[in-house]
């Protein structure tokens, strides 16, 4: 694992060990994220930092995810996860990926209601499923899951004025919108409806996941969800200008491939969910171009 040394006399890596390093980016590479690529251009000890906070949030997802364990299970899990970070707080590391996360914690100065903001987004999918939750629940979910993220994240990328707050504020708002719309038809059949119940209403939807699919007027509510993240994508990219330009590199690409996955959505339209839009490797890597020239 020498390649994870730029040279010998260099300091390692988060002064972590190569196996170390290596699982936590085993499990983004695994996951195959669309933001692997906006992580993969960070300078080393930011990358495998934001590979541990991508990582920790795989892992409580994947416990909010696993369909094997009922309800209680999984709410005990993630506590489990809340327990372990705090021990992480107090010095304590036992594996691998708590070594790394400790590092990245210590390094950027991480806070530990952020990743407590994460657990808790997951136990909202945990103790659920989440079925068309009214606006502010929509929101916090939002908050939670993804604003949160951005919290963790712009601190690894070099950022952690007020302004990168911003950022995470309405970047990460942006992106779950736009999730949500991507992924409608998955979540359905995982007894899952994301969009605001205040909104299916208003165009006569019921609020449950095989009724949004069949609904013709489906379009109505993409097209204000759709709104809205636009409305984040800008008001995040305003708080960037005031930003370390450097720093929000990974933002403006991860931004980027989001704010395409939407604009492919809406030429798609709203009539057939279970059609997931996605990206060409071609288009992907213009967007990767434009947004770092930018
Ligand atoms: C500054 C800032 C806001 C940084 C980004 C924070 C961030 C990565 C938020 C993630 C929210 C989100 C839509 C996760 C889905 O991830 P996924 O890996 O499942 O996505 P995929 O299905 O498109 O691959």
């Amino acid at each position: 694992m020498g390649f994870l040394r730029a040279r010998h006399d260099e300091a390692p890596v988060l002064g972590c060990d190569s196996a170390d390093l290596a699982e936590v980016e085993q499990i983004v590479v695994r996951s195959g994220t669309s933001f692997g690529k906006g992580m993969r251009i960070l300078p080393p000890d930011r990358r495998y930092g934001m590979y541990a906070v991508y990582a920790f949030c795989r892992l409580v997802d994947d416990v909010a995810d696993d369909e094997l364990g009922d309800p209680a299970d999984r709410s005990r899990r993630l506590e489990a996860w809340r327990a372990r970070i705090a021990r992480l707080y107090a010095g304590e590391a036992h594996d691998g990926i708590d070594r790394v996360l400790m590092a990245t914690i210590r390094r950027f100065d991480l806070r530990q209601q952020d990743f407590n903001d994460v657990i808790d987004g997951m136990e909202m999918d945990a103790s659920g499923p989440v079925v068309a939750p009214d606006e502010a629940t929509f929101d916090l979910y939002c908050d939670r899951v993804a604003s949160a993220v951005g919290r963790l994240s712009v601190r690894v990328f070099g950022d952690a004025s007020p302004s990168a707050d911003q950022v995470a504020y309405h970047l990460g708002r942006a992106l779950q919108i736009t999730n949500i719309l991507r992924d409608v038809a998955e979540d359905a059949r995982l007894g899952r409806l994301y969009l605001p119940r205040d909104l299916l209403e208003r165009f006569g939807i019921p609020p449950e996941p095989e009724a949004v699919m069949r609904a013709p007027r489906l379009g109505q509510v993409g097209r204000i969800l759709a709104g809205r993240a636009h409305d984040h994508f800008r008001a995040a990219a305003a708080a960037m200008a005031r930003c370390d330009h450097t720093a929000m590199r990974p933002a403006r690409l991860m931004g980027a491939t989001y704010a395409a996955i939407l604009a492919a959505q809406e030429r798609q339209g709203w009539g057939t969910p279970e059609r997931r839009v996605s990206l060409s490797r071609p288009r992907k890597l213009l967007i990767a171009l434009r947004a770092l020239a930018g």
